[in-house]
């Protein structure tokens, strides 16, 4: 039985819910021993592995002319689907500090934002990890979030010392994940009147404090991205892995994402593999949590069609479906694939769901 499957443990996470202060409220209360509604349970659909192994992961130097950035950009995204950016003319470094100015706020200035379902187009929560069909309800992450959901998030509700540098980092995220989506697609090899528009779709400032227990948590569960692409900026404590691609057997070995100083990351997320034919990966990312370190931070910008756009089709593209290479997937609303997240949790379970069989292929 998972651990939070009985009426006690709903009880005391409803009321860690209410006391608003999330993980950072609960060290700074000093807890020794991590609640249940916190102990991880792999998700159902995705195996599991606890190997780990070394991986160069590519950089991409965005001074570079364009034809040789969407070459490198293409060759990234086909073999591991996650990429350091440098020279990208984000300057991420004041909205990080301004992510853990807000996370360390005192309990009585932070909670009154507390809330799951967004208010304003805004979050503030320990945001439950959707963990899908079979595994015993959600579990709640070691991390607290601010999140802004496109279109307008208000940034009005969050406090004053971190408005300006927030409202800040969006708006030039936002510029940057469409320049990006840009190459993502020029690198297909698909004409210039193709296009994919994306928009900031969710902007997540996370909050990774440090765990008196961290073999029993994590700060965030393996999962894939539900979106087009995403762009993380991040401090330089560290913890994030993915997952390399095992191949049909998945039994791939997890890699450290060392923080790069001034860099970008970007990956690759499940609503671009299904429009590129399986012709990009999609990656499977945690981030582990520790114990005695600093607390982490970290500024994740999920991209997706904008929203509104609700009976647009997506699916593979017509150029990269051949004899040789038939639609591996049917097309799909962004509300079907959503909802199909929502249901199945992260990973290949969800995306399965528009595969289209072998012997159902056709050009
Ligand atoms: O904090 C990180 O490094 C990763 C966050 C993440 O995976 C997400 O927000 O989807
Ligand atoms: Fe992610």
């Amino acid at each position: 039985m998972a651990a939070n499957d009985n009426y006690g443990t709903a009880a005391a996470l409803a009321k860690y819910h209410e006391s608003g202060g999330g993980v950072r409220g609960l060290v700074e209360s000093g807890v020794t021993s991590v609640p249940p509604y916190f102990q991880f349970v792999a998700p159902a659909g995705i195996p599991g592995s606890t190997k780990t192994t070394t991986f160069a992961i590519p950089a991409v130097d965005l001074s570079l002319p364009r034809a040789a950035i969407v070459s490198l950009v293409g060759q990234a995204a086909r073999t591991c689907g996650i990429f350091h950016v440098t020279n990208h003319g984000v300057d991420a470094g004041a909205a990080v500090s301004a992510v853990r100015t807000f996370h360390e706020l005192p309990l009585a200035s932070r909670s009154p934002l507390y809330t799951v379902t967004p208010v304003g187009g805004v979050t503030y929560a320990t945001n439950p990890e959707p963990a899908g069909k079979g595994a015993g309800g959600p579990i709640l992450p070691w991390r607290d979030s601010l999140r802004f959901l496109s279109p307008k998030p208000d940034f009005g509700r969050v406090p004053e010392v971190c408005r300006a540098a927030l409202a800040g980092h969006r708006h030039c995220v936002e510029e940057f994940g469409k320049e990006m989506a840009g190459m993502l697609l020029a690198a297909l090899g698909v004409g210039p009147e193709r296009r994919l528009d994306v928009e900031a779709w969710v902007m997540a400032c996370h909050y990774y404090p440090p765990c008196p227990e961290p073999e029993r948590v994590l700060g965030a569960g393996e999962h894939t991205d539900p979106c087009v692409l995403t762009v993380l900026a991040q401090d330089d404590v560290g913890g994030l892995q993915f997952r390399l691609d095992g191949g049909d057997n998945d039994d791939g070995a997890w890699v450290d994402v060392p923080p790069v100083a001034g860099a970008l990351l970007i990956n690759v997320g499940d609503v671009l593999k299904l429009v590129s034919n399986d012709e990009y990966k999609s990656v499977l990312h945690k981030v582990r949590s520790r114990s005695g370190q600093d607390a982490r931070v970290s500024i994740a910008t999920l991209f997706n069609p904008p929203k509104g756009v609700d009976s647009d089709l997506f699916g593979p593209l017509p150029e990269l479906v051949t004899a040789e290479k038939p639609a591996r997937y049917r097309s799909f609303t962004m509300a079907e694939f959503l909802k199909s997240r929502a249901e199945f949790g992260h990973g290949s379970s969800s995306t399965e769901r528009f595969r289209v069989a072998d012997d159902e292929r056709a050009v």
